[in-house]
């Protein structure tokens, strides 16, 4: 089929999964349909293959007997393949941003800034591989020595969302590819073609046959999900997605002991103090809760301002809010894009109602918007009560402000949740910012900011968020063992 854009390359529109160095269907006999949040068409024609458990069980086999010599290459061999693949990213980015935008409904600005992000994770890993260092550790043995080494884990599965249909593939697949693992990608049933693209220019880059193997399904993503997790070959499991989701691969990897990084849900904090700048707190807020109309897992959730600014953060925070161009992310000047699919419009709306029958009030928006595609009102709501949004995240454009009196109370309400991935805060205290940082039980904090996603960050989250960290000097572990050899001189 051809792409339903235009392409400067229209080979990167890939229809097929990737076995062993192969486009396939494997032994798919259905398919699935992919559809463009912004507009509800179908753009998938007659639809991608339904892969199965036998085609995740060839993909795990490929990647084992290519582990066999992929663990061999040198730390430099894997960099340069790395950098390579990072600069066919930027050549085709913009290609690379469509296929986001057509599949994911992001504004076109947003996805060349996901590109840039997503291409930023290869050219971290591939400095961080030729840093892959080992130690030598004094030994309480006479006359032996003891040197320790990082080795590749082996086999990986790896499942992304459609969040960041690109940059999400980048940071597990980079890291794992320097470190010298090979891996079996689930990709995403809502955004295929991005994940498509990446496996083909890899394929350019010189990535080897069985390195990367990508596996397509929608209706078998129950049982390629339990493949992955219970086969003895597969060493690790990276999983970005809900925290439901994530428990069950959890209890699955239980028989065979995996590695594992989770990066799950959060229900972010974002707490305005009455010292805060509030010209600065907006802004933050606006990119913390509003980039990709709320469907970050970092997103603020939950909005607590001190009461003494509560109005005056109101009423600015809706004046900028008022000013989004909210439409199909393709359309030239569009700042907020639709939501994935029809089930989280509807969940916007019971977060929006639960809170309203509770007692909150609707400063802006608060419905869903008719005519095609998945969007809902940008909505700001105030004097929220305790309430679902308390409990969950909306993973949608739906600012809740919550009106507090003390730092140790909203300190206290913050900690509530029981997932903990990020959380913000806004003072200009600086004994404050202190105290507020250390108490905060999340595994990331942005102070006075709402955008803190960068390769070179340690991402991740503490509880119910789950464990692991991505990016960063610490995410080339993930994809390693520590071995000591202790050795008679
Ligand atoms: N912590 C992070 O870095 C991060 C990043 C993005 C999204 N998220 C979270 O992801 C959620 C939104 O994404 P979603 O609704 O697509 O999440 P999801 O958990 O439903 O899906 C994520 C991925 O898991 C797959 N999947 C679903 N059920 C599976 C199963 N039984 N076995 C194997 N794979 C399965 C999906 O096909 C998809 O590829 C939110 O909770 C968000 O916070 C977290
Ligand atoms: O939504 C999850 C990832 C977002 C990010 O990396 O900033």
């Amino acid at each position: 089929m051809t792409a339903p854009i235009q392409l400067n390359d229209p080979s990167l529109w890939r229809t097929e999964g990737y076995l062993n160095g192969a486009w396939t269907k494997g032994s798919a006999t259905t398919t699935f349909a992919v559809t463009n949040p912004g507009t509800g068409e179908i753009i998938s024609g007659d639809g991608l293959p339904d892969m199965t458990l036998a085609d995740t069980q060839q993909a795990i086999e490929h990647a084992e007997e290519a582990f066999k010599s992929w663990k061999k290459t040198t730390e430099y061999e894997r960099a340069a393949i790395l950098t390579t693949l990072f600069k066919l990213m930027k050549e085709h980015a913009e290609d690379l941003a469509q296929i986001i935008t057509v599949e994911n409904g992001k504004p076109l600005a947003d996805a060349r800034g996901e590109i840039a992000y997503g291409a930023s994770f290869l050219d971290w890993f591939a400095a961080e591989a030729v840093r892959n260092y080992g130690d030598v550790i004094p030994s309480a043995i006479k006359g032996v020595q003891n040197i320790v080494v990082k080795q590749p884990i082996g086999v990986c599965g790896i499942i992304t969302p459609w969040n960041f249909p690109n940059a999400m593939v980048t940071r597990k697949v980079g890291a794992a590819i320097a470190a010298g693992c090979t891996v079996v990608l689930k990709a995403p049933p809502e955004t295929p073609y991005s994940v498509l693209a990446m496996v083909e220019l890899a394929e350019r880059a010189g990535v080897p046959k069985g390195v990367i193997n990508c596996v397509l399904t929608d209706k078998n993503v129950q049982e390629v999900g339990r493949e992955l997790c219970t086969s003895p070959k597969v060493h690790k499991i990276s999983f970005t997605g809900s925290t439901r989701v994530g428990k069950i691969l959890m209890e699955q990897s239980s028989s065979t002991l995996k590695k594992m990084s989770m990066e799950l849900g959060g229900n972010a904090p974002l707490i305005v103090f009455d010292d805060a700048d509030l010209e600065k707190a907006v802004a933050g807020t606006i990119i913390s809760k509003f980039r990709l109309s709320g469907q970050t897992c970092v997103c603020a959730n939950r909005i607590f301002v001190q009461d003494n600014v509560y109005d005056a953060f109101a009423e600015k925070l809706a004046a900028a809010v008022k000013a989004f161009k909210v439409g199909n992310g393709a359309t030239e000047g569009t700042t907020h894009g639709p939501l994935i699919h029809a089930a989280a419009v509807n969940k916007v709306q019971s977060h929006v109602e639960d809170a309203k029958a509770k007692g909150a009030k609707v400063l802006l928006g608060g419905a869903k918007v008719d005519g095609p595609g998945f969007f809902f009102q940008p909505t700001v709501l105030t004097e929220v009560p305790r309430c679902a949004v308390d409990e969950d995240e909306t993973f949608g454009p739906l600012a809740a402000l919550y009106k507090f009196k003390t730092e140790d109370e909203v300190v206290e309400r913050a900690n509530e949740a029981a997932v903990g991935l990020a959380g913000y805060f806004f003072s200009e205290n600086i004994s404050r910012i202190n105290r507020v940082s250390a108490a905060l039980e999340v595994g990331m904090v942005g102070v006075n900011t709402g955008l803190i996603s960068q390769a070179s960050i340690p991402f991740g989250g503490v509880q119910q968020s789950g464990f692991g960290r991505e990016g960063s000097k610490y995410g080339l572990a993930e994809y390693q063992n520590i071995k000591l050899v202790a050795s008679s001189l």
